[in-house]
C-alpha cells in the first residue's frame, strides 16, 4: 500500500533522539499511534546509515530527513545512496534549484527502490524577519486573498519554491501548516503536503518553531501528514499524546 493510501495515522513521529536506543524504544511505544517514523539529522550523525532499519523493527515506514542542499551531482549522488537503506522518503532544500531538484527526482526513481524526494520549502522555524535577514526574496506578486487574509512572505516564498519543485517533478512538499493551504490549492490533489510545526491546542508553543498551527487546523488546511516531535517524544504518556493527536486528526477527517 502507498504511503498515501495507508489507514494508519498520518503522523511521522520525529525520532530526534540521541542514540537508537532511546529512538527504537520510543518508536515502539507509539508505533500503534502513528503511520511514519522520521530520522533525522542527530540520529543519523550518531548513528550513521544503519539506523535506517529501525523502521523495519517497528513495522513503519522510514522517512529520511537528511535536507540535502549541495549542488546537483552531489545531491544526486547522495540520493542514488539513500536509496540503498529502504528508506521511503528522502528531503532535500527545494532552494537547491530547478537542477538539483530535477536530478534527485530522476536518479531516486531510475534506482527503482521506491524512495520519493521531499523538497523542503521554507523552514518552519523561520518567519518573514528571519527571510530579510538572509535576504531571501519571495520574488512573487500574488494577487490578495478574497478573505482579506493579507499573506506573509514566507508563505509566498513557500509556495514558489513548492511550484519549482513540482515543475521538476517533485511531488512530495515539507511547508508549514500556516501556508499549507495555499500550496493545496497551488499544486491540487496529487501533491503529499507534509507538515511540522504542528502543537496540539495548550501546547508548548514558546520553542524555535514561529510557523505552528494545531495538527486539526493542518490537515483541515490541506495537509496529508504532520510531523510531531516534541509535543510526543517529551510527553509523560508518549502513546497517549499520539492517540490524541491521531483522534484530533480523525475527527477533522470524518467532518470533512
Ligand atoms: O523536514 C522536516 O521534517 C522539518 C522541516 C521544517 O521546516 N521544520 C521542521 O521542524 N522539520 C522537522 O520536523 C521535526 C519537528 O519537531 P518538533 O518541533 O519537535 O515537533 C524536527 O525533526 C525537524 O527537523
Amino acid at each position: 500500500m502507498s504511503l498515501t493510501e495507508q489507514a494508519r495515522p498520518p503522523i511521522a513521529f520525529a525520532l530526534d533522539f540521541a542514540d537508537r536506543a532511546e529512538a527504537l524504544a520510543a518508536a515502539r511505544e507509539v508505533a500503534p499511534a502513528i503511520g511514519m517514523v522520521k530520522v533525522g539529522l542527530e540520529l543519523f550523525v550518531r548513528e550513521g546509515p544503519s539506523v535506517v532499519t529501525l523502521g523495519r523493527d517497528v513495522g513503519l515506514p522510514v522517512f529520511l530527513d537528511l535536507k540535502l542542499h549541495d549542488i546537483p551531482e552531489t545531491v544526486e549522488r547522495a540520493v542514488a545512496q539513500a536509496s540503498t537503506l529502504g528508506a521511503r522518503l528522502v528531503t532535500v532544500h527545494a532552494s537547491g534549484g530547478r537542477t538539483m531538484l530535477n536530478r534527485a527526482v530522476a536518479r531516486a526513481e531510475s534506482e527503482g527502490a521506491g524512495l520519493a524526494v521531499c523538497a523542503v520549502t521554507i523552514l518552519t522555524s523561520l518567519d518573514d524577519a528571519d527571510l530579510d535577514d538572509i535576504g531571501f526574496e519571495s520574488g512573487v506578486t500574488l494577487p490578495p486573498e478574497p478573505d482579506g487574509i493579507v499573506r506573509t512572505r514566507t508563505s509566498y516564498a513557500a509556495e514558489k519554491l513548492a511550484r519549482l519543485a513540482w515543475d521538476e517533478g517533485v511531488r512530495w512538499f515539507v511547508c508549514s501548516p500556516a501556508e499549507v493551504k495555499y500550496l493545496r490549492r497551488a499544486l491540487g490533489p496529487d501533491a503529499v503536503l507534509v507538515t511540522p510545526g504542528v502543537r496540539p491546542a495548550g501546547g508548548n508553543t514558546t520553542d524555535d518553531q514561529k510557523r505552528v498551527a494545531t495538527p486539526e487546523r493542518a490537515i483541515q488546511d490541506g495537509a496529508s501528514w504532520v510531523v510531531v516531535g516534541r509535543p510526543i517524544r517529551d510527553a509523560k504518556d508518549r502513546l497517549v499524546a499520539a492517540r490524541s493527536i491521531a483522534d484530533a486528526i480523525a475527527r477533522v477527517k470524518v467532518s470533512s
